[in-house]
């Protein structure tokens, strides 16, 4: 058999496996089974050439039973519909891991960033809020940066919001610019938290950080703070790499030379010779392997060549179920997405609760407050895991989705 690569349906199985496990009917799994809102819009922009083009856009809501939906918007030329479906699933899950008021969603578009003008990005941008702007908004659904987006295209969508609502509207989106209401720590808390789960992740298996071999897949946002914070704490990153190539080095990578040559996409090895492949790079020899770019890359194909001792997802989606079975099989420590990297959301949260109230925390106030929730997080996850003796993350989906089961059975909509 084929092994499944849709991340919707294989996301689908693990929902029911863990809805089944804390005894929900079928009738939960049919409301969770999807998004409760699914909008596929077109956007046309005027490109600089004067040419209109059409762009296709996403945003799915899964369940808003717990509170408004929440997630990111991705800007890439992969996006596809059931990629955001299972994303806004994922979404849901890891505001019930670490306990946020929220459901999940989750936006794209399909386009590629890279080949576009700012004058193009913002008219695209300010064209998605016009289009979504009647069910998106502070309490209903709440974007944020992913894949390919950033502060500046938080701010620009923000402020498209703010001039259909008439009113500035901070807290629509998250992740913006400070000097917009943007949290303290927002740009770097993804890889925070990541940091923080590597760490209880290590301990679990007798792993000194001091001098560890990392390998990082990914040097955006989540993979270039995560290689920094690493190096900083005396890792030893040995691996790097972006969508054109990755970089090894046995005695550890110059980590500050290639943040300073990163370009803002997260690209720096094509300024290399000396590369490897990405295929390479998941195989390489080493302590801890993070995945920090994009969707299924360690499949039934290569999950037997991992080295690692320890797998933590920075990336949403980049394991495979079969590659799952085989790493969890092998005693590989497997820390899924959803509980990996809640970082990000977490902060984002507090972005939205300071927004709300008009009143702003120190850095250290934020990192304080996400360092408890992503510690309890990992806890809770790795104890449900051990003492039902499954993987972390079916654990993790039976925690995440408990939460907006119950909001739902409350409200009476299974
Ligand atoms: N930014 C955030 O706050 C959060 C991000 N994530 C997830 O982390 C992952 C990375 O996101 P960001 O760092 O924000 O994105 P980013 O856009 O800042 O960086 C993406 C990185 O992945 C690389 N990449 C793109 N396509 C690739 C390919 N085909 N093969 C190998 N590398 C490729 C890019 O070159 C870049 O280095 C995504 O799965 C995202 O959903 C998860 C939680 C929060
Ligand atoms: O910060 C947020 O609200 C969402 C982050 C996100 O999209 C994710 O965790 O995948």
């Amino acid at each position: 058999m084929t092994e499944n690569l849709n991340l919707f349906t294989s996301t689908q199985v693990v929902i029911k496996d863990a809805l089944d496990k804390l005894g929900y009917d079928e009738g939960m799994y049919d409301l969770l089974k999807e998004p409760i809102r699914m909008v596929e819009v077109r956007i046309p922009v005027r490109m600089d050439d004067g040419k209109v083009k059409v762009f296709t856009g996403f945003r799915g809501q899964h369940n808003d039973a717990v509170g408004p939906t929440k997630g990111g918007v991705r800007f890439h030329p992969g996006v596809t519909a059931d990629e955001v479906r299972a994303l806004s699933m994922w979404m849901t899950l890891k505001a019930g891991i670490v306990d946020l008021p929220y459901g999940g969603g989750k936006g794209g578009i399909i386009c590629d960033p890279r080949e576009m003008s700012m004058g193009e990005l913002e008219r695209l941008s300010r064209g998605y809020v016009r289009a979504l702007s009647q069910v998106m908004g502070p309490t209903k659904d709440i974007p944020a940066p992913d894949v390919f987006t950033n502060a500046q295209i938080m701010a620009w969508m923000m402020d498209e919001y703010s001039r259909i609502d008439e009113f500035n509207s901070p807290g629509f989106i998250t992740g913006k610019p400070i000097v917009l209401g943007g949290s303290q720590g927002r740009d770097r808390a993804t890889a925070e938290g990541v940091t923080i789960i590597i760490n209880e992740a290590a301990k679990k298996r007798g792993i000194d950080m001091k001098g560890a071999r990392v390998v990082i897949q990914g040097f955006g946002n989540a993979g270039s703070f995560l290689s920094k914070f690493l190096h900083d704490a005396g890792a030893k990153v040995i691996g790097i790499s972006d969508a054109y190539g990755a970089l090894h080095d046995p005695d550890g990578l110059d980590i500050d030379y290639l943040l300073d040559r990163r370009d803002s996409f997260g690209t720096v090895t094509t300024l290399f010779d000396n590369t490897i492949t990405n295929a390479e790079l998941l195989e390489l020899d080493c302590d801890i392997l993070v995945p920090a770019a994009i969707e299924n890359q360690i499949t039934e194909k290569n999950a037997n060549n991992i080295k690692a001792t320890i797998v933590v997802e920075a990336a949403n989606g980049p394991t495979t179920s079969e590659a799952t079975k085989i790493l969890t099989d092998r005693g590989i420590l497997l820390v899924p997405d959803v509980l990996a990297s809640a970082g990000g959301v977490t902060v984002s949260y507090f972005e939205w609760v300071q927004n709300n109230m008009g009143y702003y925390w120190t850095e250290e106030e934020v990192r304080e407050k996400m360092t408890t929730k992503m510690v309890d997080a990992f806890e809770n996850v790795y104890n449900v895991a051990s003492t039902r003796n499954i993987d972390m993350r079916l654990a993790a989906y039976m925690i995440g989705i408990r939460k907006t089961a119950e909001a739902s059975r409350f409200r009476g909509w299974a």
